[in-house]
């Protein structure tokens, strides 16, 4: 499902939630969203989702406005924190209403999901535990194979392994079924290896929208002697650094010459997504 988005605004009375962001998702892509705590996230998701109406702007999804439209939001799923949208009843009665629902449910999917994670179906989904209860919300989402596809911080509760599972299901699902996939998270460098192209927002607003590898190569760690490493970064733009005896490291964001760099003795190498997020949305937090 292609996403087309035009000067959007989301307002909760004073508050601007999402303010004139223009964004366009293709099909066939894992999206990652990230943002700081009230970047807007949510309320973005909600919207595409057709959760919430927006209040300026336009959104379409293949063309169509999504807001009050069945035909698209049942091809729409967007799964929040800990499972919120299934929390009713048992989880065969989750799996029953996602049926019922979503055009796409595969059954037997969900069953080879439910098997993995371990999740018995008499069960009241009230009654699981946190991890259980969003490991509910990753079948119905993946099991419901709709064109898009969002997870808002859904597998937060769950543990590394499961996690790791959940990673492990989404890359091999979406392979076999491609379609346009949003992963909303703050454990950035967990998932960093799934987005194929990442968006940033902050305080509402657009910051970067860039494939995941060109984002990436914006940021260098400059490793070598200290006054070698202090005279090659002088006019960079310095992230942070660390040094150990004799030996410093300063993580530098924007174009680097390499071959430069390693003329002047000194090794270049890649560094982590959080630290360019960290740089993007303005440090860490007072
Ligand atoms: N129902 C609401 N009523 C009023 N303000 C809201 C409501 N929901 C969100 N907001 C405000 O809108 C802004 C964006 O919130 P949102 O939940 O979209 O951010 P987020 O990026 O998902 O944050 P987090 O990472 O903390 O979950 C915040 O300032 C928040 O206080």
């Amino acid at each position: 499902m292609r996403i087309d988005i035009d000067n959007l605004r989301v307002a909760y009375g004073e508050t601007v939630a999402i303010d004139s962001l223009s964004l366009r998702l293709d099909t066939g892509k894992i999206y990652g969203l990230l943002g700081r705590n009230g970047a807007g996230k949510t309320s973005l998701l909600s919207v595409l989702a057709g959760f919430r109406r927006h209040s300026g702007g336009t959104v379409l999804a293949d063309d169509s406005p999504i807001f009050e439209n069945w035909l698209t939001t049942r091809e729409i799923s967007l799964i929040r924190d800990a499972g919120e949208t299934v929390n009713l009843g048992t989880v065969e009665d989750a799996l029953y209403f996602a049926e019922d629902l979503r055009p796409r449910w595969d059954a037997a999917y969900a069953q080879e999901l439910i098997d993995l994670f371990k999740l018995d179906r008499k069960k009241n989904v009230k009654s699981m535990s946190k991890g259980q209860r969003s490991a509910v919300g990753v079948v119905v989402g993946l099991a419901s194979r709709a064109p898009l596809t969002m997870f808002d911080e859904s597998y937060l509760g769950m543990d590394a392994p499961s996690r790791q599972a959940f990673y492990d299901a989404l890359l091999a699902d979406f392979m076999a079924h491609p379609r346009t996939i949003i992963l909303s998270t703050h454990l950035i460098e967990e998932v960093s290896s799934l987005f194929e192209e990442v968006v940033i927002i902050d305080k509402g607003r657009l910051v970067v929208h860039s494939p995941a590898d060109e984002l990436l190569a914006m940021g260098s760690a400059v490793t070598g002697p200290v006054e070698q490493v202090e005279e090659f970064t002088r006019d960079l733009t310095v992230l942070g650094s660390k040094q150990l005896g004799p030996t410093r490291s300063v993580m530098v964001y924007g174009p680097l010459d390499h071959a430069e760099a390693r003329k002047a003795g000194l090794e270049t190498g890649p560094i982590a997504m959080q630290e360019l997020f960290i740089h993007l949305t303005g440090g860490p937090a007072s």
